[in-house]
């Protein structure tokens, strides 16, 4: 076993240690900042402060007639004037900003319970569910929302419950329609993935991952909706379908006003101004909100790689000269297709017959241009592939157990335990609203049982493990405070937490910068070693493969074109493609001028041709190589690889 690591030289203080509260006061500042929005919020503390204390604040009792005061304007003893039976349209509007605020909030939060987990299940499930959801959230949206009103309190009666519900159903359907498109957004991202990798269960996932990250629009949408409700509540009750007509209601008001128009035209005045006002207030409050929200999500700067540095060295020692199908090994992939279905035509195949094995405690690189396909291979191991693409074909099997066409359920099984991943940009796969302690020690509960003091202890070592300096202070920590680097060790810290015997890194060294890159290398190394775990290092750094891989399998055009060990592929590549990737790294010095650059483009998916997906672009492809199929073997998919001779060298 390796010594703990010690933190590396890596600097993080940039990226600040502000308190865990940090964020939330940020966004403050920035609403403090804001006058407009300033304004609102101070308008509407008012309100809500006064309707509350109503009993104390004004001058008569709502209900207090004064005859011989009836229909008066504003005076010093009436400031806003009296009604038909002379009561103080100061003391009523007070009272009915109760019933405005309290019919708002208590329609929006109805609206909030139906439409929330509609929107969160309709986004997270997808595919039939949505669809037939949003079909049946169209049909209802088409209905008007006031006809829905009318048709609550018909059959629920006056009161202001009923109006509550009634209200609550005309806006639930936003409500869900939001939360399915916010859902929709956050359930391709990598923390989402990184959850489910982790082994989370469904309602975990939704509920403690996706949800916190749905409350700031939620809460800009409820202000936004509190002010809709407090208008529709003041329609229903000018129409009389409100409160009995003795409460006093903005709605109930106006409805009065609009009878004595001819007699006192004031009447119309205060509670025309406290409605307007006070919508108006919710939606500058919502805009506000929305504005320090964003601002605050606004995705931290990527940290832009410096040139090359990753010389090559040579392959560690004791490389798998065997690359074909190994009995035993830990990862077999045989055969594998993955398809985009598509609404019309036939599906397209995105990886086709793929076969790929990793041996126990072994490091393969998989290579290959953008769009080759490496990821989808990834996802079609872990199990998450993305809506819209499946396994159409082959076996993938871990430490002998068959992974292919497993449901969700047994998948989380595998996923956290025996498997498991890093992606690319460590800050997108964990979770923004979480802090690092809560995201590290859900798995080490959820898997191994452990109670909630012992997976934060648990959680400790392993962020010093990684090279975490202080780890108990920073389990407390959110990620934003870490430095891509230091997120990236957090990430692995997750990953290793139930010592999976399979790593998958994707990109997971591509979006650091060369020095902090060498170190999470070296890391993830010695961690391949104490823990005896098999990594697939997927990458299109040819160095980082060097480096660090026993051996590489090379992607081409959804299909493995060339697999062996590390020396071997770098010093006798048997495929073109390999030897011409190879001669056009930048960091390499190719020893033959035969393929210094690769000519034409990737071929789509969809797009192949029927033979060898790399004749188009091939300087020694035949009539023959486009006219069937080839097939990888003797881990080489080229009918002439044993008449050429490839040399091209990284080194
Ligand atoms: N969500 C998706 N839906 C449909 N097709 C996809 C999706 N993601 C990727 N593809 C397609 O699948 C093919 C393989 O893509 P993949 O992301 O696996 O390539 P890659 O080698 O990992 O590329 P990169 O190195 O850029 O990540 C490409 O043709 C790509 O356009």
């Amino acid at each position: 076993m390796s010594e703990p690591l010690k933190a590396p030289a890596e600097d993080d203080s940039s990226v600040g240690r502000a308190s865990a509260a940090s964020g939330s006061a940020r966004v403050l500042g920035r609403i403090a900042r804001q006058p407009v929005t300033l304004g609102a919020l101070v308008f509407l503390l008012l309100l809500a402060a006064s309707a509350i204390a109503a009993p104390l604040v004004v001058p008569y009792p709502p209900a207090e007639q004064h005859h011989s005061a009836v229909l008066q304007g504003p005076s010093a003893e009436f400031l806003l004037g009296t009604d038909d039976y002379g009561r103080d349209t100061l003391s009523r509007l007070v009272y009915g900003a109760r019933i405005a605020l309290l019919v708002g909030f208590g329609s929006v939060t109805i609206a909030m319970l139906i439409g929330v987990p509609l929107g969160l299940l309709l986004g997270y499930y997808g595919g039939w569910w949505d669809r037939l959801g949003t079909r049946a959230l169209d049909i209802a949206d088409a209905l008007p929302g006031m006809l829905v009103g009318f048709a609550v309190i018909a059959i629920l009666g006056r009161g202001l419950l009923p109006m509550m519900a009634a209200i609550g159903l005309i806006f639930c359907m936003n409500f869900a329609r939001i939360t399915r498109a916010v859902t929709l957004a956050e359930r391709g991202k990598l923390y989402v993935d990184a959850a489910r990798v982790a082994g989370l269960r469904t309602p975990e996932i939704v509920f403690r991952q996706l949800l916190p990250n749905l409350v700031g629009p939620l809460i800009v949408q409820a202000a936004v909706f509190m002010g809709s409700a407090i208008m529709v509540e003041s329609a229903l009750s000018f129409l009389g379908l409100g409160l009995d007509t003795a409460t006093p209601t903005w709605g109930g008001m106006l409805s009065v006003a609009s009878g004595e128009l001819a007699r006192q035209p004031f009447l119309a005045f205060p509670p025309g101004v406290a409605i307007i006002a006070s919508v108006l207030a919710f939606n500058l409050l919502g805009d506000g909100v929305n504005d320090a929200l964003t601002n605050r999500r606004r995705p931290a700067k990527r940290r832009t790689r410096t040139p090359d540095g990753t010389g090559a060295r040579p392959a560690a020692a004791g490389s798998v000269g065997d690359t074909a199908a190994e009995p035993g090994a830990l990862l077999q992939v045989r055969g594998v297709t993955v398809e985009l279905d598509r609404p019309a035509g036939t599906p397209v195949p995105l990886i086709q017959d793929v076969s790929l094995s990793v041996g126990r405690g072994e490091m393969v690189g998989l290579l290959g241009e953008s769009g080759s396909g490496k990821s989808m291979l990834a996802r079609s191991v872990l199990g998450l592939l993305p809506p819209g693409t499946r396994l159409a074909a082959g076996s993938i099997r871990l430490d002998g157990a068959e992974l292919a066409h497993r449901s969700e359920r047994e998948m989380r099984q595998v996923r956290g335990r025996t498997l498991a991943a890093v992606f690319q940009d460590p800050l997108a796969a964990l979770s923004p609203v979480h802090t690092i302690g809560q995201q590290l020690t859900e798995p080490l509960h959820a898997h191994l049982g452990m109670s909630r003091a012992a997976a934060r202890k648990r959680a400790a070592e392993l962020l010093d493990r990684v090279g975490v300096e202080d780890p108990r202070r920073r389990l407390d920590d959110y990620p934003h405070q870490f430095s891509g680097g230091m997120a990236q060790r957090v990430a692995i810290a997750m990953a290793l937490a139930a010592e999976p015997r399979l790593l998958i890194a994707d990109e997971a060294t591509s979006a650091l910068d060369v020095t902090t890159q060498s170190q999470v290398l070296d890391l993830l190394l010695d961690l391949k070693d104490e823990f005896d775990m098999a990594i697939l290092m997927i990458t299109h750094d040819l160095g980082v493969v060097a480096e660090t891989c026993d051996r590489a399998a090379v992607m081409y055009a959804g299909q493995i074109v060339e697999v062996n060990d590390v020396r071997s592929l770098f010093d006798r590549p048997r495929h073109p493609y390999t030897a011409a990737l190879l001669a056009a790294n930048p960091s390499g010095e190719a020893t033959t001028d035969r393929l210094p650059t690769i000519p034409g483009r990737v071929p789509l998916a969809g797009e192949w041709p029927s033979g060898c997906h790399f004749a188009n672009r091939c300087a020694f492809s035949r009539e023959s190589c486009l006219r069937t199929p080839v097939p990888l073997a003797d881990d080489v998919r080229c009918l002439r690889t044993g008449e050429l001779t490839l040399e091209v060298s990284v080194r």
